[in-house]
């Protein structure tokens, strides 16, 4: 057992994948879904519900976690590869983020819905809600803003939190307030999970892990297990993986998801982003106009007009801005090499 799992190791280091199945070993085609990827391998659940882990064909260009897949089992088997992944279906979506490597890496797919979890400790800001929502329509995934840690909303601070709560509301977008560790509002989370693949994304520290464990209690259990009995399952730490929630629905969950953020949006891209501002889009005065004290703008007119909430309209500015910054700090680092 011991040197098999030595071979395995070794074959993974030098590159090669398991070897293939032979196709007529194996059995009809099913559907399945990505639970996660590992290099040349894939955990796929099997419409019927079985988790196997499966050989990838080598024409297949991108498989990630969340994907929908035609995969052949074994039809007799006692090896840990047990499968062979043998076409993916288009996706309805995908998140990624930018990649050394690969410009761009898709890390999930088919996501259903972005949950972005805010509270007031650290601190309530909606600069952060608002970069989270230009990320997540850009996907173009629905984005759900979730208030964690209500408990600890104090009277003081309370109606400025309930206001601004109120005009993410009226722009269109769901609100949620929640207490993960008292449990208030959780069942309505639940509720809202159902039939639905989610992640959930925020700032350090406000309550992810937390609202996680309240929804799903075995997910430590179930994120630990393949790491430690498979030689193959080196990068569970990093990977994506989906899970499901006792009450329904599933989670796609990694750190990578979690630190999913706004990379490298054009500006004209971060306009489209604040759905509000898309009725003016395209009917300022001037086509490259930055919406800020350009003549005949027609996105400062609705806000003068107090048709855009202020604080959209500035935190808009603070991103362009912010973004900007980055290019420019790319550019002087390019400069320098
Ligand atoms: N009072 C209160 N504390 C909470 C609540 N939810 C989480 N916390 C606390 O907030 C702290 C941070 O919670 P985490 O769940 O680790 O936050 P996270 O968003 O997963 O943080 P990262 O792992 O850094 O991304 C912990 O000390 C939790 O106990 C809540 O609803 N009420
Ligand atoms: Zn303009």
């Amino acid at each position: 057992m011991r040197a098999n799992h030595e071979k395995r190791l070794q074959r993974k280091e030098a590159g090669d994948a398991a070897p293939e199945l032979q196709d007529s070993s194996l059995g009809p085609e099913l559907l399945g879904t990505v639970i996660s990827r590992f290099g040349q391998h894939a955990d796929i659940e099997t419409e019927d519900g079985q988790l196997v882990r499966c050989n990838i064909r080598r024409n297949i260009q991108s498989l990630v976690t969340g994907d929908k897949v035609i995969v052949r089992l074994a039809v007799e088997t006692t090896a840990t590869i047990a499968g062979v992944v043998e076409a993916v279906h288009p996706r309805h979506s995908s998140l990624s983020r930018p990649d050394m490597y690969d410009g761009i890496k898709i890390i999930a797919a088919n996501i259903d819905q972005i949950l972005i979890v805010s509270s007031v400790v650290p601190s309530f800001t909606t600069q952060i809600i608002d970069r989270y929502l230009v990320a997540a329509e850009d996907t173009g995934i629905a984005p759900v803003i979730i208030l964690n840690k209500i408990d600890l909303l104090s009277e003081e601070e309370a109606p400025q939190v309930e206001a601004a709560l109120r005009r993410y509301q009226e722009i269109g977008y769901p609100v949620y307030k929640v207490s993960s560790i008292e449990g208030e509002g959780v069942d309505t989370i639940k509720a809202l999970l159902k039939d639905k693949v989610s992640v959930f994304v925020g700032q350090s520290g406000v309550g992810k892990s937390s609202l996680i464990n309240a929804l799903l209690p075995d997910a430590e259990l179930l994120t630990g297990d393949v790491s430690e009995n498979s030689g193959l399952g080196q990068h569970t730490t990093t990977t994506a993986k989906l899970l499901h929630f006792p009450s329904g629905g599933d989670l796609v969950d990694s750190p990578g998801v979690r630190e999913f953020a706004l990379w490298h949006l054009p500006p004209e891209r971060v306009g489209w982003c604040f759905i509000e501002f898309r009725d003016y889009i395209g009917t300022c005065k001037f086509r490259d106009c930055k919406h800020k004290n350009d003549p005949g703008c027609a996105i400062t007119a609705a806000f003068n007009e107090g048709k855009i909430f202020e604080d959209r309209y500035n935190n808009y500015h603070r991103i362009i801005d912010s973004l900007d910054e980055q290019r420019h700090a790319r550019h002087f680092r390019n400069d320098s090499d």
